[in-house]
């Protein structure tokens, strides 16, 4: 048996929705099915999860929320109109939001519950449908299907508890139809995953079913070795590992969640990335063992947003505790790194620029000051990571030479390396201005 999951570009509208019912019917198998909230139609569209967040940030700043309200309603009300299913959903998403905003809870447990309405209402209509066409179908509450999650609002983590309560959905004879993106507390209370996330609840009850395959529709025939948005039609991956994905996921691969793959990679389910618009491509397979192939990359992944704060002292080699001290104040400030890379005297960390607001800068840097005492401290914003991965990395001579050398050919300077901390992938710290030169210097000279 299969688990399908239909992201955002995949339930945008009843066109799209049309193109699910076909694929759920082509195949027996595809018996649990996860949907995402309607996405962009067209790019200049809004999803439905980001209408639903300007919702829930006008109601907590006390604004007027019918004028957001109504152009959600007017999506669903499209889509359910053009697949000519009954209008007691509508009724139902319309009672659900205004539960919401007249709910007691407090902020984030209702900008959580908004936030999952999205897929909730995805989920309830593509049942719905599913019946309509002729395919005994159901909607089943995540809730009801054993998707217990951590109190951490908008940024869930599954509780282990839940596989052996979702193996019993095993046992029903029609298609279950379950919306992403969150889950509840053992309490009894609703909590999202971080954005992105229905990708995490498909692979969940991919493991809690012990399905054949996790199979992850989308609107590209592949995972492409760099992201489309930097290169044309650049070259398909047919293959993958588990760790190659993720590290490329986790770096800017942005078609599939990097949390995702560890309940798949866990049971060793095989993940397939799918077209929904072509269905007949082959697509990507994600697998925990591939043979041997002569590319030592597989993949150039990027992403914008992240800066450094870099400390320089005399003999900080010899000084035990420093890097403790330094990691507690971080800690103590709640925020979270990526990479540490460090030498005798200087140490780099580098963070996610959202993770460390202006308005927060002062007061780390005058507590490195003060407990560290460091001959020099800077911080360096606007910079961009590239990473690039294989399986082959390791055992490849000159690699880390010819890429060096493609970032150098794009007339582009590298602010930072870290190569050996992961077995599988070479990281490069440039200017985010920087970034588009270097990854088409990079993928030619991989890939061309
Ligand atoms: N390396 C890559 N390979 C394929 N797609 C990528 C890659 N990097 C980024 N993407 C983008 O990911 C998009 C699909 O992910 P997403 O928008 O989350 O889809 P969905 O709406 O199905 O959840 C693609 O349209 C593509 O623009
Ligand atoms: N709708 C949620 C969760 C999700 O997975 O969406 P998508 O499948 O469109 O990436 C979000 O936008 O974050």
């Amino acid at each position: 048996m299969k688990v399908a999951k239909f992201g955002g570009s995949s339930v945008a509208n009843a066109e799209q929705l049309r193109k699910v019912g076909n694929i759920i019917k082509a195949d027996p198998q595809r018996r649990f099915i996860v949907v995402s909230a309607p996405g962009k139609r067209f790019k200049s569209d809004r999803k439905i999860t980001d209408m639903l967040i300007e919702l829930g940030e006008v109601h907590c700043n006390n604004g007027q929320t019918d004028e957001y309200v109504y152009p959600i309603m007017q999506r669903f009300n499209e889509i359910v109109e053009e697949l000519n299913i009954s209008g007691e959903i509508l009724e139902s998403i319309s009672q659900s939001i205004q539960s919401i905003l007249h709910s007691k809870n407090s902020d984030p447990e209702k900008m959580d519950a908004l936030k999952s309405i999205g897929e909730d209402s995805s989920a309830k209509i593509l049942s719905a449908y599913l019946n309509h066409i002729g395919i005994s179908a159901k909607y089943v509450n995540p809730q009801d299907a054993g998707i217990l999650v951590s109190n951490e609002p908008g940024n869930a983590k599954i509780l282990p508890e839940s596989y052996e309560k979702i193996y019993n959905l095993r046992d029903s004879e029609e298609v279950l139809v379950i919306p992403g993106f969150f889950g509840y507390t053992k309490n009894g209370k609703l909590i999202t995953f971080s954005r992105g996330g229905s990708d995490i609840t498909g692979s969940i009850v991919a493991a809690g079913v012990k399905a054949g395959l996790y199979e992850n529709f989308t609107d590209v025939d592949s995972v492409f070795s760099v992201n489309p948005a930097f290169v044309k039609d650049p070259q398909k991956i047919t293959t993958l590992t588990y760790k190659e994905m993720r590290e490329l996921s986790y770096a800017g691969f942005s078609v599939f969640h990097d949390e995702a793959l560890i309940p798949a990679y866990k049971d060793e389910i095989p993940v397939c990335i799918k077209n929904t618009n072509n269905p007949e491509a082959p697509g990507t397979y994600i697998v925990s063992e591939k043979k041997p192939s002569e590319k030592c990359v597989v993949g150039i992944a990027s992403d914008t947003g992240f800066c450094s704060i870099y400390i320089s002292k005399y003999l900080m080699n010899r000084e035990i505790g420093f890097g403790r001290k330094l990691f507690h104040i971080l800690e103590d400030e709640g925020i979270s790194f990526e990479h540490a890379p460090s030498g005798i005297d200087d140490m780099s960390i580098i963070l996610r620029e959202s993770g460390l607001p202006i308005a927060k800068e002062k007061k780390i840097l005058q507590r490195i000051q003060a407990d560290l005492h460091p001959d020099l401290i800077s911080i360096h914003r606007n910079l961009a990571m590239i990473m690039i991965v294989g399986e082959g990395l390791v055992r490849t001579i000159g690699l880390a030479q010819k890429a060096t050398t493609a970032i150098a050919s794009a007339n582009v300077n590298i602010e930072m390396i870290n190569q050996g901390s992961s077995e599988v992938s070479m990281m490069f710290g440039i200017k985010a201005e920087d970034l588009d030169k270097a990854v088409k210097s990079l993928y030619h000279v991989f890939f061309e």
